[in-house]
């Protein structure tokens, strides 16, 4: 069997790689300017890889090019194995929710699981699923702009699992929310991360958020973003108390390393 052959048989039977990611020294420019690179990275099934760095460090190119919106201008990107396909390798969330504002939740959602080819039979126990897996029961019949942004960013979510692929993208999400909804989702994305054992990269300017979420943070130099720092985080990831581990020695200790290693990078 050729490697291309066992890549897809691993990811039509749930294989090893299932979500996996793997960058071989990529870089990437946009017409003079090199936005990233070389990157070496490689994110196993089922980690929770924050990105973290400055303002224009590439973050987000690294994001598009795991999504497959972009390809490396040098260097391969790998997803379970296989090429990325934009739309169908993984759930992606942007900063702004980008959702249907004149259509209900229900709407959107629809939208999402028809594009993932989801049975129609099966829409109904699926969107619910789904709205309970991001504590957003019975809104099925609300506008999109009757929502507040935190609940948007939920629905947002929400699409980007529809489809059910093993990796998921998100950049920045809670950016634009307040710090106590932005608290809550962080919370929810971390205990639904920890239950559903999908690989996850999250981009984050925040050492806090960096370390309450990830499992793993890799800082990035200035731009050419390059990796400056790749820290394994070992805070218990099961059933926590959100406060209490955001209050414990260990969490301000990561949190005052990542932001040192942010800021070094940064200035370089
Ligand atoms: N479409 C594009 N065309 C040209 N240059 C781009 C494009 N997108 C990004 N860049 C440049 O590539 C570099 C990296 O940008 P990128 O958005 O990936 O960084 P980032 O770390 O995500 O930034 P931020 O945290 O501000 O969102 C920057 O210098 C940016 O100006």
């Amino acid at each position: 069997m050729s490697s291309s052959e066992l890549a897809e048989a691993q990811v039509e039977s749930g294989g090893a790689e299932d979500g996996a990611v793997r960058l071989d020294h990529v870089t990437h420019r946009y017409g003079a300017v090199t936005a990233v690179g070389p990157v070496d990275l490689t994110v196993p099934t089922g980690e929770f890889l924050v990105l973290v760095g400055a303002s224009g460090c590439g973050k987000s190119t690294l994001l598009r090019l795991i999504a497959g919106f972009e390809r490396p201008s040098e260097g391969t990107v790998q997803v379970s194995g296989t090429d990325p396909r934009p739309g169908d390798t993984a759930g992606v969330v942007f900063q702004t929710p980008r959702l249907f504002p004149w259509r209900t939740v229900r709407g959107n959602l629809d939208l999402a699981l028809r594009y993932a080819g989801v049975e129609r039979a099966r829409w109904p126990e699926r969107r619910a699923e789904l709205l309970a897996r991001v504590g957003l029961e019975g809104t099925e019949a609300r506008r999109v702009w009757e929502i507040s942004g935190g609940q948007q960013q939920r629905v947002a979510i929400a699409r980007a699992l529809a489809a059910d692929n093993p990796l998921l993208l998100l950049d920045e999400p809670f950016a634009a929310l307040d710090a106590l909804t932005r608290e809550r989702l962080q919370e929810d994305v971390r205990r639904m991360a920890a239950q559903a054992g999908r690989t996850t990269v999250f981009v984050t300017h925040s050492a806090e958020e960096a370390v309450f979420l990830g499992s793993r943070i890799v800082v990035l130099t200035r731009s050419p973003g390059t990796v400056a720092l790749d820290l394994p985080i070992t805070l218990p990831r099961g059933e926590v108390d959100a406060e209490e581990l955001r209050g414990s020695p260990e969490f301000g200790e990561l949190r005052a390393e990542v932001a040192h290693a942010v800021k070094s990078a940064a200035a370089a």
